[in-house]
C-alpha cells in the first residue's frame, strides 16, 4: 500500500505522465526546475534506460542535488543559449487557463525562467490545488519578485506606485535572522496585486521588470502544456491555445 498522501499522490501522477508524454527521444539537453513536484519527475527520468548521456540543467540548489542524488549528469545553464535545451519540467504556485502562472513559492524564480527560456518547450506538473481561474485568486501570498538587496527598499516603493495591495519581505523564517537570500544572493518582495486577469498578466510583469533593481519577477507566461494531479490519482491536462 502507498503510504504518500493524496497531495503527493497527485505530484506524483502529475509528474510521472508528463515525463512520459513528453520526454523528448534522442534529446541531449533536459532542464530542471524547483520544488516538491519536480522531484516526481526527476525520480521518473531516473527510471528510464536512454538518459545515460542527457545533460541535465538544474534551476538552483535544490535541483542541482535532485540531479546528482538520480543518478543524473549535472550540467549548467552558462554554456545554453534559446532553443539549446529540448525541453524543461517544472513545477508551479498557480496556474490559470491561459497557461500564466505564478513560480518562485521556494525562491527559485530567476534560474526557474532563465533555465525555462532556453527550452523548446516547457512542460507545468502541479497539483489540483495550484489550477485557478486568475493568477493571485488562489496564491494569495503574492507574486514573488527577486530584488537586488541595494534596491529592494526602492522597488518597494516602486511596487506600490504600480498598484500592490501588499509587499511583504520574504523573510528567513526561524532558520535565518533577517531576509531570505535567494541562491543568486538577492532578496524576494512577495507582491500582491489581487487577482490578476489572464490579459492583463504581460503587461505587469513587463511593468516590475522595468523597475531598476528587479533581476526577475515569479509570472511565467512561456508554458506550453501543464498536467495536474488530482486527488483521485486522476491527471488534467491543459494545453496552450486551448480553452479549458
Ligand atoms: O521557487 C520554486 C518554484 O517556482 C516551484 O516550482 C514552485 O514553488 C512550485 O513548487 P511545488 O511543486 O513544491 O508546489
Amino acid at each position: 500500500m502507498s503510504t504518500l498522501s493524496s497531495l503527493e499522490e497527485a505530484k506524483k501522477s502529475a509528474a510521472y505522465r508528463a515525463v512520459d508524454e513528453h520526454f523528448p527521444k534522442n534529446s541531449k539537453v533536459v532542464g530542471i526546475g524547483s520544488g516538491s513536484t519536480v522531484i516526481y519527475a526527476v525520480e521518473r527520468i531516473g527510471q528510464r534506460d536512454d538518459v545515460k548521456d542527457v545533460i541535465f540543467v538544474p534551476t538552483g540548489f535544490q535541483s542541482k542535488q535532485l540531479i546528482i542524488e538520480n543518478g543524473l549528469r549535472l550540467g549548467c545553464i552558462e554554456e545554453y543559449g534559446v532553443g539549446d535545451l529540448d525541453i524543461t519540467f517544472d513545477g508551479a504556485d498557480e496556474v490559470d487557463p491561459s497557461l500564466n502562472c505564478i513560480k518562485g513559492g521556494g525562491g527559485c524564480l530567476f534560474q526557474e525562467k532563465l533555465v525555462a527560456s532556453c527550452a523548446k518547450k516547457f512542460v507545468l506538473v502541479a497539483d489540483y490545488t495550484k489550477q485557478s481561474t486568475a493568477l493571485g485568486f488562489k496564491w494569495i501570498q503574492g507574486i514573488p519578485i527577486e530584488v537586488s538587496p541595494l534596491a529592494a527598499k526602492k522597488v518597494e516603493s516602486d511596487l506600490f506606485r504600480l498598484g500592490a495591495k501588499s509587499v511583504t519581505w520574504r523573510s528567513g523564517g526561524k532558520s535565518k535572522a533577517g531576509p531570505a537570500v535567494t541562491d543568486n544572493g538577492n532578496f524576494i518582495l512577495d507582491t500582491y496585486f489581487g487577482p490578476v486577469e489572464a490579459k492583463d498578466v504581460d503587461a505587469l510583469d513587463k511593468a516590475i521588470k522595468l523597475l531598476v533593481g528587479v533581476i526577475e519577477t515569479g509570472l511565467f507566461n512561456i508554458a506550453d502544456i501543464a498536467y495536474f494531479g488530482g486527488s483521485d490519482g486522476s491527471v488534467t491536462v491543459w494545453n496552450r491555445g486551448t480553452p479549458q
